[in-house]
């Protein structure tokens, strides 16, 4: 579970370019729950995505991650807590690394076992079985340097490296939006299984409202550090994406801008 109470972050602080990112921010996400953030530009989505990661620490308020307070732990500590996919395919795996090697390093994420370990026949044969599900054939590419993988590829990777580890947390940073269509579609479908298999506390960036009611269980918006709408079970069943943009307009009492949010 991830609960973040009164988060504020502030960028800059005492400088000309001081910037408040959050701005008490209240949110909890049960274990099993999906949730998809949507905002325009500078809404703070992915503050708060490196606020749960500890990338940024808060100004004030608190995170926890299953029951322990993580609000002053670094990045590196909470790595066994949080798993995370980022938008750049390249980000999330090192690609002088062999498949193999990767998923190797995210198995022993937060456990502590040397890499040598790690790449055990048993552990080789689960790293075949994940990635046979993948349905791509890269179960047979596991000496393969990461490099070789199309950006798609390392996306759907990074999801299996991210359902590896115990993480009690997945993050998705606008995953699938620097894909070409075909396989940003291949990869939601493999996110929509992985998080219904692992029931792991999710959040979901994009820019689609499309994909914010079509993913997962819950959506909120954020805008300018604030969350201004947060809907889940019939209430958002029943919404489609004019609804969602009347909401947005009726809360803000301003046009959403088209530039960047995504009506497909
Ligand atoms: N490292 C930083 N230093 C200074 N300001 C920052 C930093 N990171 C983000 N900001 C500012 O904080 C605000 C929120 O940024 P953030 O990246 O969280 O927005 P976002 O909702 O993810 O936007 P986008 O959809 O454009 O990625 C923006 O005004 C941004 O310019």
């Amino acid at each position: 579970m991830i609960r973040v109470t009164g988060l504020d972050i502030i960028f800059g602080k005492g400088t000309p370019l001081e910037k408040r990112a959050l701005r008490g921010v209240d949110l909890t996400v049960p274990d099993h729950q999906f949730v998809s953030v949507i905002g325009s530009n500078g809404a703070g989505k992915s503050t708060l995505l490196a606020a749960i990661a500890g990338d940024v620490l808060p100004e004030t308020g608190k995170i926890e991650i299953g029951g322990q307070d993580v609000s002053r732990l670094p990045t590196a500590i909470r790595a066994a807590k949080v798993a995370r996919v980022f938008q750049d395919p390249l980000a999330g795996s090192c690609g002088r690394l062999t498949i193999e090697e990767n998923l190797a390093i995210a198995a022993a994420r937060g456990r502590r076992r040397g890499l040598g370990l790690a790449i055990s026949r048993s552990r080789r044969d689960l790293f075949r079985q994940r990635l046979a599900e993948l349905g791509l054939g890269l179960e047979n590419r596991l000496d393969d340097q990461m490099a070789l993988l199309s950006g798609g590829q390392r996306q759907a990777l990074a999801l299996v490296m991210a359902t590896l580890s115990d993480a009690d947390v997945l993050l998705l940073d606008e995953h699938t939006a620097a894909l070409d269509p075909a396989m940003a579609e291949f990869v939601l479908d493999l996110t929509r299984r992985v998080v219904g298999e692992r029931k792991v506390a999710t959040l979901m960036v994009t820019h689609s409202m499309r994909q914010a009611l079509d993913l997962g269980d819950r959506t909120v918006m954020l805008h300018e550090g604030k969350i201004i709408l947060d809907v889940a079970g019939d209430e958002r069943a029943s919404l489609d994406v004019e609804d969602l943009i009347h909401m947005f307009r009726k809360v803000r009492g301003q046009d959403i801008d088209d530039d960047s949010l995504l009506i497909e």
